[in-house]
């Protein structure tokens, strides 16, 4: 009998194999459904600060315990950019490990930070959306509100929704509007004001100042960073491995060959944390509230650099501590070609001038 190494042999038992699938796809999926996830991780200074250097993310109060004593931190916490990423990472093995794209998340609140290393990580979604997607017949779109929870106490340290493309087991007739929609709204020129305001500098007093200029001139506070990441193989593939998230958009050239992006590419929370580590570097922050309308635009593959640029929204001066005031971004990340990648709006406390 041949060897069943032999490699025509191996490729004949190879076709007549059944493959045991991972994941789950759209028609898995019902409004209402509460998914445990049974994969959990332990919150650790080492995952922190891994994640948090490699986006570049370098606030001393996350890494010096002096810095983090002068924040009114016990000892330098875990990021709420990381306690998000692993809340998300956890999930992906039910939610979207079958395939399809993270494509958006809003009303990311962390109603039990500051969280602090040694916390282990319990994390459980309900599904809370379902929708046919009518210009890509071959997947849906499903909307899951996901909260990270101590395991131990059960307090929820992390709350959010969030919406991914996920393959259909059949693909369904769609009437293509969703697309000629896309297309007629396209028609609209730029709309933007004429003047540019950036603030002088990171404290709060520097936003509301530069407000207050760009309402007066009927300007915007809006402004670019310097600093740029290009993809490799550790931001691409190691850092959503180090939250246990599986999907294979991550680490598996050979599937996603054959896909839209035809290529392994960024997890969306790397991409969105690096450009926040771009914006955060330019400003005093206390800090994180919360981030809304969180949309990835476009593919980031291995090669691709994150550059960010921030409008400011507002400024608000309360804020949990007399220490800082409150203000809204929008951050937007885009790429070496100029294109934004990702979007969303991030509420965060920001310290105010030392008097
Ligand atoms: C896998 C993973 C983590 C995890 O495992 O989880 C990741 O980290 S992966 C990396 C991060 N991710 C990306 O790299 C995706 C970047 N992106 C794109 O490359 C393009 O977006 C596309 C190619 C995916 C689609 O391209 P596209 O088909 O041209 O795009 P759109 O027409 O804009 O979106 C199609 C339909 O999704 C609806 N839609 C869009 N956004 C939202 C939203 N926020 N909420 C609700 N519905 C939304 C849209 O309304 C349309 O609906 P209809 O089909 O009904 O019109």
């Amino acid at each position: 009998m041949t060897e069943w190494t032999d490699p025509d042999t191996f490729a004949q038992a190879l076709e007549r194999a059944d493959t045991k699938e991972k994941g789950n796809c759209f028609e898995d999926f019902e409004e209402g459904d509460v998914i445990e996830h049974d994969p959990g991780l332990t919150l650790t200074r080492f995952g922190n600060e891994q994640w948090m250097s490699q986006t570049l993310n370098h606030d001393p109060a996350y890494w010096r315990t002096d810095a983090a004593a002068d924040r009114g931190f016990e000892e330098p916490p875990i990021h709420p950019d990381y306690l998000t990423a692993a809340t998300l990472g956890i999930t992906v093995e039910d939610l979207s490990e079958k395939g399809g794209y993270f494509l958006g998340r809003t009303d990311v609140r962390f109603p039990g930070t500051p969280v602090y290393a040694g916390t282990e990580l319990h994390v459980e979604s309900e599904v809370v959306n379902c929708a046919t997607s009518s210009s890509r017949p071959e997947y849906g779109i499903v909307s899951w509100r996901t909260r990270g929870k101590d395991a131990e106490t059960g307090e929820v340290l992390c709350s959010y929704e969030r919406t991914n493309m996920i393959p259909r087991r059949e693909p369904v007739a769609t009437d293509g509007s969703g697309a000629a929609a896309a297309e007629e709204s396209e028609d609209n020129g730029p709309d933007l004001p004429e003047e540019f305001v950036a603030p002088e500098g990171g404290y709060f007093e520097d936003f509301v100042e530069a407000l207050e200029q760009a309402d007066d001139e009927n300007a915007a506070v809006a402004y670019r960073h310097e600093r740029g990441r290009t993809q490799d193989d550790v931001t691409v593939a190691s850092l959503p491995l180090a939250t246990l998230n599986t999907a294979k958009q991550h680490h598996n050239v050979d599937v996603m060959s054959d896909s839209p992006s035809g290529d392994i590419v960024t997890y969306g929370d790397v991409t969105r944390s690096t450009a926040l580590g771009h914006a955060r570097s330019d400003e005093e922050t206390w800090r994180e509230v919360g981030f809304d309308d969180e949309s990835f635009h476009t593919f980031v593959a291995v090669g691709d650099t994150v550059y960010a640029f921030t409008r400011v929204l507002e400024a608000d001066d309360t804020a949990s501590s007399d220490e800082a005031g409150t203000v809204r971004f929008e951050h937007i990340a885009f790429n070496q070609d100029d294109e934004p990648v990702y979007s969303g709006t991030r509420t965060a406390e920001i310290r105010k001038r030392p008097s």
